[in-house]
């Protein structure tokens, strides 16, 4: 197969590629770019393999980074754009089923290309356009396959994150994991103990966001990956799919979605955001989320406390799952509170000190947590005269 024109981002690394081949070097473009030009989707990072080894490729470039020298990569810099060139290479050990014990250098890219997960990654493209395809990739591409390189244990083996990969790929792309592939990632589930959470994070949440995360849960949950997730086993991921195919917009969404809809107590809900190694932020986001979403009625100062953030998060999440009259009610419930923190406040602290001559300290807090909730339940309007005043009563 040849690839008439580059999308521009294969294009913009093009002088690399021909700077290694005039060098006397072969050089390709790799991964993911390969897959996703082939597929017409958006290219994300342009990943080059050439058979010169790192001190050759340093020599050829102006400027580069020493990214990961012993595992044979350099970042070209080129035109203010970054480019992992990586030295065609093979691997062995594997003792930890995360990273390779030894990584040998090789002038092949066959054997570059064998060391890859999926045949769909697997692809290399020269600067003249052609693709070479050794593991049958472009025919997977083409029928819609996800099929490990070779014997779907031993690239689990390799690398267990790659079971979360395959789930991930479905998920971004709806095509079904082959069925060996699929059962090596059954056989080796338990491997995925092995992963740092972090990582698995990433790939989880990647599925989550991915237009076919309905498949890609499906496999995730019948495959077994999802019971050595953090805090999951037990739980049915298959129901985090919702009722709508909209994509989920960020990630704390996907961790309100989970709240809701395993019903979460606060304390489980923070735990499993601990266990996962979620920011503080999102923990703090999310966990108001879910507290919104659990309660039977709204007071607008529920609704308050939550803040706009977190009750967008709600919203969303009561859309996905097909409760659009409430995400419409707690919308518009939202936009017309009277304030949306302390700072719309009329009367600020400094305001109150002066009014009723009060020293700092947490007396001035409590009024000014008074006032919020006087101006959310509309008792009083927000204006520092009905301020003042609500301020000077309370002090006769
Ligand atoms: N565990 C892994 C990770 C990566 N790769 C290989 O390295 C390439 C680049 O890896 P990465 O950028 O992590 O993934 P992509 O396939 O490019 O996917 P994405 O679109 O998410 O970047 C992959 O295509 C694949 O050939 C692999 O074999 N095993
Ligand atoms: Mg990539």
């Amino acid at each position: 197969m040849k690839i008439k024109t580059l999308p521009q981002p294969l294009q913009d690394a093009l002088p690399v590629l021909q700077t290694l081949n005039q060098a006397g070097f072969q050089a390709y473009y790799v991964g993911g770019c390969v897959r996703d030009t082939i597929l017409q989707r958006p290219i994300h990072d342009v990943d080059l393999a050439t058979s010169a080894y790192p001190a050759e490729i340093k020599s050829l470039f102006a400027q580069t980074i020493d990214t990961g020298i012993q595992h044979g990569t350099v970042t070209v810099v080129l035109n203010h754009e970054n480019y992992e060139v990586t030295t065609f290479r093979t691997e062995s050990g594997y003792q930890d089923y995360r990273r390779p014990d030894h990584v040998e250098f090789v002038r092949s890219l066959d054997m570059d290309l064998q060391r890859r997960d999926f045949t769909i990654n697997a692809l290399a493209l020269d600067a003249t356009g052609e693709v070479h395809d050794l593991f049958g990739g472009l025919e997977d591409l083409r029928r819609g396959q996800i099929r490990a390189v070779g014997q779907a244990e031993a690239r689990f083996h390799e690398d267990a994150l790659r079971m979360m990969r395959a789930v991930r790929f479905q998920a971004q792309f709806g095509f079904p994991i082959a069925e060996q592939t699929l059962a090596g990632i059954t056989q080796n589930a338990a491997l995925l103990t092995k992963i740092a959470v972090e990582r698995i994070h990433v790939e989880f949440i990647k599925l989550m966001l991915a237009p076919y995360r309905k498949l890609g849960l499906d496999s995730f949950q019948a495959t077994g990956l999802a019971s050595y997730c953090p805090q999951f086993k037990g739980h049915d991921c298959r129901c985090l799919a919702g009722q709508s195919s909209q994509p989920l917009t960020s990630e704390a969404v996907v961790w309100t979605l989970i709240g809701y809809l395993w019903q979460l107590p606060p304390t489980q809900l923070r735990s499993l955001l601990r266990a996962w190694k979620t920011t503080n932020e999102t923990q703090k986001r999310v966990t108001r989320a879910v507290t919104l979403l659990q309660l039977n009625t709204w007071r607008d100062w529920d609704l308050y406390q939550a803040g706009t953030k977190s009750s967008q998060l709600a919203q969303e999440v009561l859309l996905v799952t097909g409760k659009s009259n409430w995400a419409q009610e707690l919308q518009e419930r939202q936009e017309h509170l009277p304030i949306y923190c302390s700072q719309d406040l009329a009367l600020g602290g400094q305001a109150i000190m002066e009014i009723l001559h009060l020293a700092p300290g947490p007396e001035v807090g409590r009024l000014l947590e008074e006032l919020q909730q006087a101006v959310v339940a509309r008792k009083i309007p927000n204006q520092v005269i009905a301020l003042t005043q609500f301020l000077q009563q309370k002090r006769n």
